[in-house]
């Protein structure tokens, strides 16, 4: 089937001296095929327009896409602004560090930072909380027998991010809930009447946050307890310039948005490839019995070289955030362009991930890229995670619990002496925006 965009839209437009592709709908452009079929649509425009292409988000407005391997460095520029994202998404960014530039964004980031990163990981003991949830949860898929991948990943991952978070597991119910309603909102038309997804995805945030609120309190009473709520809580505290209980609400959320999704689509992703490559079982197995246990501590990551590469893999072939919205704030040069004062941007991380500019063979799933390679890995090289001063902050994180993860799984199934095996068609029905992952109905067996 041809790719989902407009019969009736063929002209051919210009932008700023720009092409617009062709094919857009009315009210929502460009986003039925940027949802479905982004990969195709990417690759068509550069065929057909070039490097430099206008397109439609729908209610987000025309935004200025680049598939130069050059866009990857906006994220770097200092005068491109991320302020677009809260423009985009008011109800779910707004306030929070990721639409954020210079001293503001700064100042929030440095709060948060530490606990993320491999020793404020070791200390807090994170791979250790980890370990058993993690553990628990292969053995009952194993004693199932069969699984439907993403939604087992996102349960997990959720229940992964809100003991991160010290959220006590007697509430994971009623959050769970209020999660799905607040996820709404991303794609919730902006009609505000009751029933309807803006209402009952601002009625879950305002519950969401009036709870984070008093986890906050909860933490400055007692502060002797641990959870990254109360190491964050510490950190604005001992700011010189207190920030609001707000921004300190608005990020926490933040991070249980920015930590669930992304990673259990990713980690969906690992189990199809594993099931549909005998040759990567194979391989991670016998790396599992040599290691015997799962890994508590980033300094043990190392003596799991290929679990970590089939985790850059995965992540290269199956980038979960594909597109990064930005706006240039200053005329920029950008290839062979000169993009005017204002433009808003977007960087396609999708195409970038998987180009042969910067891969070779890109469209092969190949552990030995990363296992044969001997230099260090460059920013380029987890451009899944953006780069700059946004850089994702749980990159640190995803690397302990994706190879957590692949060892757990591999020990308990083999110990079993069942393997994944695909029980469905991995290319149907898979998603690219707002993040990326397969398709809901994709079943897993352990035989
Ligand atoms: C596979 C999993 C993940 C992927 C692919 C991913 C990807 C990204 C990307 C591309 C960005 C940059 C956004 C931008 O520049 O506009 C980002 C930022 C961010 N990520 Fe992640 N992420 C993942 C997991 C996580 C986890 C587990 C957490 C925390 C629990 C997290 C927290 C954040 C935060 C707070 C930011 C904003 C940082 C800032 O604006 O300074 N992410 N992530």
């Amino acid at each position: 089937m041809d790719m989902l965009l407009n019969p009736l839209d063929r002209r051919h437009r210009l932008r700023d001296d720009i092409p617009v592709v062709p094919g857009a709908f009315p009210l929502v452009g460009h986003l039925p095929a940027i949802v479905c079929d982004l990969p195709r649509l990417l690759r068509r425009a550069e065929w057909t327009l070039g490097s430099h292409f206008w397109l439609d988000f729908g209610p987000a407005g025309h935004l200025m896409t680049c598939v130069d391997p050059d866009a990857f460095a906006l994220l770097r520029h200092k005068d491109v602004s991320s302020a677009l994202i809260e423009e985009i998404a008011p109800e779910l960014l707004g306030g929070t560090l990721v639409a954020q530039d210079g001293g503001a964004h700064r100042q929030a980031r440095d709060a948060i930072k530490a606990a993320f990163l491999p020793k404020g990981l070791t200390q807090a003991g994170i791979g250790n909380l980890f370990a058993p949830v993690i553990q628990a949860r292969v053995q009952a898929w194993r004693d199932r027998g069969d699984v439907t991948i993403l939604r087992e990943t996102g349960d997990l991952m959720l229940k992964l991010i809100f003991s991160l978070m010290g959220i006590p597991a007697r509430d994971l119910p009623g959050w769970h809930r209020k999660y799905r309603q607040l996820l709404q909102l991303i794609v919730a038309p902006p009609v505000d009447l009751p029933g309807l997804p803006l209402r009952r995805g601002r009625a879950a945030r305002d519950w969401i946050d009036a709870q984070l609120r008093q986890f906050v309190r909860d933490a400055r009473a007692h502060a002797a307890r641990t959870g990254l709520i109360n190491d964050m809580v510490s950190a604005f505290d001992r700011g010189d310039d207190a920030l609001s209980d707000d921004v300190l609400v608005a990020n926490i959320r933040l991070l249980l948005l920015a930590g669930h999704d992304t990673t259990a689509s990713t980690m969906a992703w690992m189990v199809i490839e594993l099931a549909r490559q005998p040759g990567l079982w194979d391989a991670l197995v016998e790396e599992a019995q040599r290691v015997g246990a799962v890994p508590t501590r980033h300094p043990d990551l190392a003596q799991c070289p290929v679990a970590e590469a089939l985790f850059r893999e995965t992540l290269r072939v199956h980038p979960a955030t594909t597109l990064l919205p930005r706006r240039a704030l200053q005329e920029l040069q950008l290839g062979q362009r000169r993009i005017p004062a204002g433009t808003p941007l977007c960087i396609p991380l999708l195409h970038l991930s998987t180009s042969a500019l910067l891969h070779e063979a890109p469209d092969q799933f190949r552990l030995a890229r990363w296992l044969q390679r001997t230099e260090p890995i460059r920013p380029v090289d987890m451009l899944q995670f953006g780069t700059g001063p946004h850089v994702c902050i749980g990159y640190h994180l995803v690397w302990l619990e994706m190879v957590q993860f692949c060892i757990a799984l591999a020990l308990t199934m083999h110990k079993a002496g069942v393997r994944p095996r695909l029980l469905s068609a991995a290319e149907k029905g898979r998603r690219y925006f707002p993040t990326a992952h397969p398709s809901m109905k994709i079943r897993i067996g352990f035989s």
